[in-house]
């Protein structure tokens, strides 16, 4: 692989004796990793239920690697309901490093497309708040997918600036991640493109926008909350400057733990992760932007609704009211324009910002219908998938059952010899995992499963 010449010049002043080693990485292939979505399973259980899955990755208890030559994990069943997580594994460190904790307000700042936040979201569980955010509109759209495969009800998915989530979140949350936009050296080898990109202009113009996007984390922060700084850069200029200006900017913060991952010395492509903490102050979330609240676990919905989701209820689980059983404590439902969610009681006033998700979209009601949402299945418990009595479980134990899988996941609809389906909806499960849903229609079962989720290569069996 070329390297721009000045590149080399800079990490040879940086490594010393050890630029030899850096440079013979290069010849090595990367290492591949995934992480088990502890939403879903434990990465042992992961581990028992996937073949695939080799050594633990150190730095994060849910990481594992795999060789891209025996497999592809993106094309599985299970990768499709939400049980792992393909990211590099020097991206684990980051949210590692911040741990968030049960019933806190956890900000990721530069979220697209999602791997740390489905990381995060993870370790929070279904009590807290996780705000996510990018202001680039694709991304955005591409991380509320993330979110909703992955099961993360908690989350309210955000395309903003960071100065404008001032607005309604000024002192806050008690985490924030900061996993910068940067130069990208960590991934010259995954993408040797951006290689080709790189200049020192452009290490600079990074520096500066990282710089101001952790300008605005202190007052998003509360009194002793804690950032991570992180980015999948080598340059001085993007880590270790940047937390030392951010450091000298704000006495009130000091360094709690500061790491690099070099790929001469992991298997990895290398981070940088510097965790920050508020020792001072009394920087606090302002009372007044809470929102008026119904009562906890309140059903503020319209008659109309509150039938349509009871019809819903009965066909799936045989009980008009047994789909409130599988919300989380600690939110309410609320029902706008037709769209019912189920959102986090503590969440401020959201106006003025672009919100793509407030919360857990359950789905929507149409002509007097409850539809449900492919996120409301994703989200759903494991004890919801057993108690559905119209269901359909899907299996990848024999190849004829992964293909049958794979044909839901392609969005065909279903016909079996001799089976018959009753009217309404079915839940979709994979091995006690929920999918989606689809409804049924006698000797048919029409896939409800969403276009942009599909499994998309034809030729797969
Ligand atoms: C390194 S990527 C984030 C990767 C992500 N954390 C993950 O683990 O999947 C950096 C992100 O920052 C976003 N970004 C760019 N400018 C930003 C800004 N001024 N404020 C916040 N995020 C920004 C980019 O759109 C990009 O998605």
């Amino acid at each position: 692989m070329r390297l721009p010449s000045a590149f080399l010049t800079k990490r040879e002043q940086q490594l010393g004796e050890d630029f030899p080693l850096f440079l013979q990485s290069y010849e090595q292939p990367r290492a591949s990793g995934l992480r088990a979505n502890r939403l879903k399973i434990t990465p042992e259980a992961l581990h028992t239920l996937v073949p695939f899955l080799r050594e633990p990755v150190p730095w994060c208890k849910d990481g594992f690697y795999f060789n891209e030559g025996d497999t592809r994990p993106a094309k599985h069943p299970y990768y499709y309901a939400g049980l792992y997580y393909i990211q590099e594994p020097s991206a684990m460190l980051p949210a590692d490093l911040l741990q968030a904790e049960r019933r806190q307000h956890v900000l990721d700042l530069c979220a697209a497309p999602g791997g740390k936040s489905v990381q995060l979201a993870a370790q929070l569980g279904r009590e807290g708040l996780l705000v996510v955010n990018d202001p680039h509109p694709q991304r955005a759209k591409v991380l509320l997918k993330n979110m909703e495969r992955y099961g993360v009800v908690n989350a309210v998915v955000l395309n903003e600036t960071p100065e404008r989530l001032l607005q309604a979140f000024s002192g806050y949350f008690d985490k924030i991640l900061v996993d910068a936009p940067c130069s990208g050296e960590g991934m010259f080898r995954k993408e040797p493109e951006m290689a080709k990109e790189w200049s020192e202009e452009s290490v600079a113009k990074y520096a500066s926008w990282q710089a101001e996007i952790l300008s605005t984390v202190p007052k998003l922060l509360r009194a002793d909350g804690e950032v991570v700084y992180s980015t999948c850069t080598f340059s001085e200029e993007e880590n270790e400057r940047q937390v030392e200006g951010f450091l000298s900017a704000n006495p009130d913060f000091e360094l709690l733990d500061m790491r690099r991952l070099w790929p001469h010395e992991v298997r990895g492509e290398g981070h940088f992760a510097a965790k920050m903490k508020r020792i001072s102050g009394t920087h606090s979330f302002a009372s007044e932007k809470r929102r008026r609240q119904p009562a906890r676990h309140s059903l503020s919905l319209s008659n109309s609704a509150h039938e349509a989701i009871a019809q819903f209820s009965e066909q799936v689980w045989q009980d008009a009211k047994r789909w409130q059983e599988w919300l989380p404590s600690g939110g309410y439902i609320v029902e706008r324009a037709g769209h019912i969610l189920w959102e986090w009681e503590d969440l401020p006033v959201l106006r003025g910002l672009k919100v793509l998700r407030s919360g857990w979209l359950l789905g929507m009601v149409e002509k007097g219908r409850f539809r449900p949402s492919p996120a409301f299945a994703l989200g759903l418990p494991l004890e919801a998938v057993q108690a559905a009595k119209q269901r359909f479980e899907l299996s990848t134990k024999t190849e004829e059952e992964r293909y049958l899988a794979i044909r839901y996941l392609r969005g065909e609809t279903i016909q079996q010899e001799g089976k018959v389906w009753p009217k309404g909806w079915h839940l979709v499960s994979l091995e006690g995992y929920p999918l989606g849903w689809a409804k049924g229609a006698g000797h048919w079962l029409k896939n409800e499963f969403p276009p942009g989720w599909r499994w998309e290569d034809r030729d797969e069996r």
